[in-house]
């Protein structure tokens, strides 16, 4: 008797959840629900409060700790954003010339364009590199740009899921977040890019768990070419695993003005986000600048 009336109350509950699609009513209905309330339901599933994504909780940073990180990865971590600025007491910015990139698995559903994509598919489109949610198992990295040297690191651990050769990283998996890291400064240097060229030696194998750091530069800048390249070192910067060069172009198509109205509305939980990351520095137009490919 007890068990089927809490199957049908949990029945009444998904209809209702499911039925009541209009996300402001759902977020509202869902604010009444007090966390401390839910915390029984959500640890039999081992879910954590803040990882519950019907709740209005802001989107995961993947660029910040996790438990998963190395003792290196910190130390690494920690030393570059002592070197960021920060606001101190007073108001001051401490100047460093680095900041960190917060880094999201979703930049789809921001997108107006893309003929191919149905919705189901923008739906479920994560970013490649940050689309496993165990931590650790793939790419953990964290970008910290120096937009006055024109310059970024980042600090990759390889997880157990990007193994090649036995014990260490599969090539493809590091020309990705080569591509990542060049990607990146080219983007936020040039506004939306793609990468049209990417020229990777492997000099020496990526020992699978271990931390490496990826020191991008910028080259120059040719009309709507921006060529970038990058060295893969170890964490001590004693050996050199991989190097790099690539080309990006920039100028890809810009959404019509009234997609561009509507865009905008949409991201505003990122670009917040990173606005307020990058003291309002940030080019609007850089959180979907992955999102226009043609396809
Ligand atoms: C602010 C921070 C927020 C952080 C937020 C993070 C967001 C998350 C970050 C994730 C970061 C991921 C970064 C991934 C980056 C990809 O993975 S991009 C995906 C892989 N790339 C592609 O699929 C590109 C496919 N190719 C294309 O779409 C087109 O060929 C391109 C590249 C857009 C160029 O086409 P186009 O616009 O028609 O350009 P076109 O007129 O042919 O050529 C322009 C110039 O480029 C040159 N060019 C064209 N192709 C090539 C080539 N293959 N080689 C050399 N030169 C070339 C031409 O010679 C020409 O030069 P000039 O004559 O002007 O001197």
């Amino acid at each position: 008797m007890l068990r089927h009336g809490l199957q049908v109350t949990r029945v009444f509950c998904q209809t209702v959840l499911h039925t009541v699609s209009a996300r402001p009513l759902r977020s509202a209905i869902l604010r009444l629900i007090p966390r401390t309330a839910l915390l029984p339901w959500l640890s039999s599933r081992a879910v954590s409060v803040s990882e519950w994504p019907l709740l209005s909780s802001p989107p995961r940073d993947y660029s910040l700790p996790n438990p998963s990180w190395s003792t290196e990865m910190r130390r690494l971590y920690e030393y570059y954003d002592s070197l960021c600025e920060k606001e101190m007491e007073g108001g001051e910015k401490k100047p460093g010339g680095w900041g960190r990139l917060p880094s999201y698995n979703r930049t789809l559903k921001y997108a107006a364009g893309g003929k191919c994509l149905s919705k189901l598919l923008k739906e479920k489109a994560r970013l490649f590199t940050r689309n496993t949610e165990e931590q650790g198992a793939a790419f953990e990295y964290v970008v910290f740009m120096n937009k006055s040297e024109k310059r970024c690191v980042c600090i990759f651990q390889a997880g157990h899921l990007l193994e090649g050769p036995p014990g260490n990283v599969h090539g493809g998996a590091i020309a990705t977040i080569i591509d990542t890291s060049l990607g990146t400064l080219a983007g936020y240097l040039s506004g939306i890019v793609m990468t049209a060229n990417l020229n990777i030696n492997y000099c020496s194998p990526i020992p699978l768990g271990s931390v490496v750091l990826i020191d991008s530069v910028l080259d120059k800048v040719e009309g709507r070419k921006t060529f970038v390249s990058c060295q893969v070192t170890s964490s001590d910067g004693s050996k050199l695993h991989t190097e790099a060069t690539g080309n990006a172009v920039a100028g890809l198509p810009i959404p019509r003005q009234s997609q561009h109205a509507t865009l905008k509305k949409k991201m505003s939980n990122t670009h917040r986000h990173l606005k307020h990351t990058f003291h309002g520095r940030l080019n609007p137009s850089f959180a979907y600048f992955k999102v226009c490919f043609p396809c």
